[in-house]
């Protein structure tokens, strides 16, 4: 008999309440850019209030990324599949993980996006491409602010020694917009015969870390983003459709010589509501080496990564499952030759 654990077992998973770093960008900025540096030290995450990203361009996006999800499958399939730009049902990577989650992933350059807009709104294009590209740039703004509060924070003489990456033109940076329909609402084919019906139809995007630089996120009144700190305790994370919420992603972590840890989270589904998030994930140019500045590297501290290329990680991640680790794989001890083939 195939024991099917029950629709909630999850939530005997250990849940712990922590109050999370909040950053108020209007306060003073010596005492920001300290929050921020302890925050991505003891967390890698926090959530920023008063970042000045104006409420009608993330309004103006949510309204495109509510109408995309709300069209039928088959012209929602126009925009697919991931590969990994693209618009992705249940499937997340090429590995074979899954999720009870839908989403449009986008390459954030601005040609990119006038491109893939034709292929989610047949009637108005521009409308969409208007909408993500003024998000964008905004939240680019706010990224690199933010990793210039980061350097300052740490003392580094060249603040713009992580910001750089992001505003150059060839960056690689991704929009991805997620939507996680309520429990009820989820077409399974195999309900009833998979195994991992009852696990899997909760967990929206199962545990990862972001292997970009940086994340800013931003949802909807409904609750689901989870972070874990240490294994097996999962903090919730509270709803704020006012704030973005920051991860540190797996580049930050290497560029910071492992003071930054890059947080693993998940997003689960509510049972009666539906949960739309967005993701701005900024990452360098693919040709970009990424290394520690030599600010972060000391005789106490010596490199704990070699220098690689973001393509390279870029590859190596997508040949790994989504939950796998991948910083360790380019340790500078490490002999593992990463990216080259990875198994
Ligand atoms: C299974 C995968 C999906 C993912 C690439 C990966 O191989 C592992 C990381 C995943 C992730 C998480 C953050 C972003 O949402 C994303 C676009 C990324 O860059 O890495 C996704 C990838 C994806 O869904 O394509
Ligand atoms: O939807 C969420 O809250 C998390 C999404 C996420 O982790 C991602 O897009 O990488
Ligand atoms: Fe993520």
């Amino acid at each position: 008999m195939v024991v099917v654990p029950s629709p909630t077992q999850l939530s005997t998973e250990k849940l712990r309440a922590v109050d999370l770093p909040i950053v108020d960008l209007s306060a003073d900025r010596a005492e920001v850019s300290k929050l921020i540096v302890k925050a991505c030290e003891e967390y890698g995450f926090f959530k920023v209030i008063n970042h000045g990203v104006p409420e009608d361009i993330i309004v103006k996006l949510e309204q495109e990324g509510r109408d995309f999800f709300a069209l039928p499958v088959s012209e929602k399939q126009r925009a697919g599949p991931a590969n990994p730009l693209g618009y992705g049902c249940k499937s997340i990577g090429f590995n074979g993980d899954k999720g009870e989650v839908e989403y449009l992933t986008l390459n954030t350059n601005p040609l990119s996006i006038a491109q893939r807009s034709k292929t989610i709104s047949i009637n108005d294009p521009s409308k969409f491409s208007n909408a993500a590209s003024g998000y964008i740039e905004a939240v680019e703004g706010l990224a690199c602010e933010l990793l210039e509060l980061m350097a300052e924070g740490m003392l580094i003489p060249d603040t713009s020694v992580f910001s750089k990456l992001i505003r150059d033109v060839d960056n690689d940076s991704i929009l991805r917009l997620n939507h996680y329909p309520p429990l009820q609402a989820v077409e399974c084919k195999d309900w009833d015969t998979s195994p991992t019906y009852a696990d899997s139809h909760k967990v929206g995007f199962g545990e990862h870390s972001d292997p970009q630089i940086l994340t800013l996120l931003r949802s909807n009144d409904v609750g689901g983003l989870q972070i874990s700190v240490e294994n097996g305790v999962w903090i919730p994370v509270p709803p704020d459709p006012t704030a973005f919420w920051v991860n540190v992603g797996d580049m930050l972590q290497a560029m910071t010589n492992g003071r930054f840890v890059s947080v693993r989270h998940r997003a689960l589904t509510n049972v009666s509501k539906s949960r739309m998030s967005m993701a701005y994930l900024g990452a360098p140019p693919l040709h970009a080496w990424i290394s520690a500045p030599p600010e972060m590297v000391t005789p106490n501290s010596l490199s704990l990564y070699r220098p690689f290329t973001w393509a390279e990680y870029k590859k190596t991640t997508y040949s790994l499952s989504l939950g796998d680790t991948r910083l360790h794989l380019f340790r500078a001890s490490c002999t593992d030759h990463a990216g080259a083939g990875v198994a």
